[in-house]
């Protein structure tokens, strides 16, 4: 079975860091994808604290941990009734400043408006409307986490509960909501036509950057469609794996036969040998795409953004193909939340399905 994505088409391309960016990125970059944000590090929030690391913690809405994640709410570190336990911000270190242009933009104590004590920072007095994640980014990723996944690439369906979900964050928070897929973002656009045309996406595990309905991108080549065929011949039909050609990259899926684990690997390791390519391995699925950029990549590009400049980033995602981008929001001071087990051990906070993604994203849009 062959799925394809044939819907690429050459568009213009952005800089990578926004237009009020004066630094020009090298024009070459537009082959090279999004890899060249590092360009643009002075976007980026400085981050004076870590954020909170607390494994097996519990969370409940409106309670904050004494690194100022608002839902924390770890016995002991300051989440009280109501979020506020006095006795203890006394000994409350401050947290993440975001110094952009937020009128948050000292840095936040967390805990009863006043005096921080063993701190740093100067004292301050926390605005009482301040909410945690009014100041947030949401980026999030798509198989696995805004939709279930199912036994083919091409049998996911967008419900009408996401796109209402994200389209009020978005609201909420001020357009910083971005997708980051590995599916290339003619995928995306077809299986989610209509999508707010100012939504941030990132595709192709972080190959192309999609920015004010302009993509930028690796420059199009046959080689996957070639692979494709080889692939196809490979396995025949009747093997139970399926083809997938992407615009950038192959996916060889052994979902519907897992027993083909074993030799959907050593294929796609071999071409990998040859051509030079990088494997993602991922949920039933062993892909090939060029080497270079990453999920991580994607998020430290889109975080560069001027919308996103200052932010926090919170992401979420399930897969392996994630945990770059976990990484890249934690160094940032973000927040990475994982669906199910497969990458929890490297988030922040773990929710159990797409449903529960979306309430919390309606958490955050509240
Ligand atoms: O980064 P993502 O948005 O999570 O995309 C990762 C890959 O997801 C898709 O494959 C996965 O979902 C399929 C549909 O549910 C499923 O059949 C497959 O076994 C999963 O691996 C997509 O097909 C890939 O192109 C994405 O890279």
């Amino acid at each position: 079975m062959r799925h394809r994505d044939r819907h690429y088409h050459a568009r213009r391309t952005p800089p990578a860091g926004g237009a009020a960016c004066g630094r020009r990125r090298d024009q070459a970059g537009g082959a090279r994808s999004v890899a060249g944000a590092a360009e643009h590090a002075h976007h980026l929030p400085q981050v004076l604290y870590p954020s909170c690391r607390a494994r097996g913690v519990r969370y409940r809405p409106g309670t904050l941990c004494r690194h100022g994640h608002r839902r924390c709410r770890k016995r002991g570190v300051g989440a009280a009734a109501g979020g506020r336990n006095p006795r203890k911000t006394g000994n409350q270190p401050a947290v993440e400043a975001w110094l952009g242009d937020t009128p948050y933009q000292r840095t936040i104590a967390i805990g009863s408006p006043g005096r921080v004590h063993n701190s740093p920072a100067q004292t301050i007095t926390i605005d009482p409307v301040f909410r945690a994640e009014q100041r947030s980014a949401l980026l999030v990723d798509f198989d696995g986490t805004l939709v279930d996944i199912r036994s083919t690439p091409d049998a996911v369906e967008v419900s009408r509960a996401v796109i209402d979900a994200i389209a009020r964050a978005s609201r909420r928070l001020g357009g910083r909501v971005a997708i980051v897929s590995g599916r290339s973002i003619a995928q995306l656009e077809a299986l989610w036509p209509g999508a707010m045309p100012e939504m941030v996406m990132a595709g192709s595990h972080g190959q192309e950057l999609k920015v004010e309905g302009a993509v930028q991108g690796p420059v199009h080549t046959d080689l996957f469609a070639q692979m494709a065929e080889a692939a196809s011949r490979h396995f025949g039909n009747g093997a139970g794996v399926v083809i997938e050609e992407k615009t950038f990259g192959l996916g060889v899926h052994y979902r519907q036969n897992p027993a083909q684990r074993d030799a959907v690997q050593a294929w796609v390791t071999d071409r990998a040998r040859e051509q030079g390519l990088f494997i993602q391995q991922g949920d039933m699925v062993f892909e090939l795409r060029p080497r270079g950029a990453d999920k991580g990549d994607a998020v430290r590009a889109i975080m560069a953004l001027d919308r996103f400049s200052g932010s926090r980033p919170v992401y979420i995602g399930d897969d392996l193909t994630d945990i770059p981008a976990f990484q890249a929001v934690q160094a940032l001071g973000g927040h990475a939340i994982s669906v199910g087990e497969r990458t929890a051990a490297h988030s922040d906070e773990q929710v159990g399905d797409v449903g529960a993604v979306l309430r919390r994203i309606g958490e955050m849009a509240a």
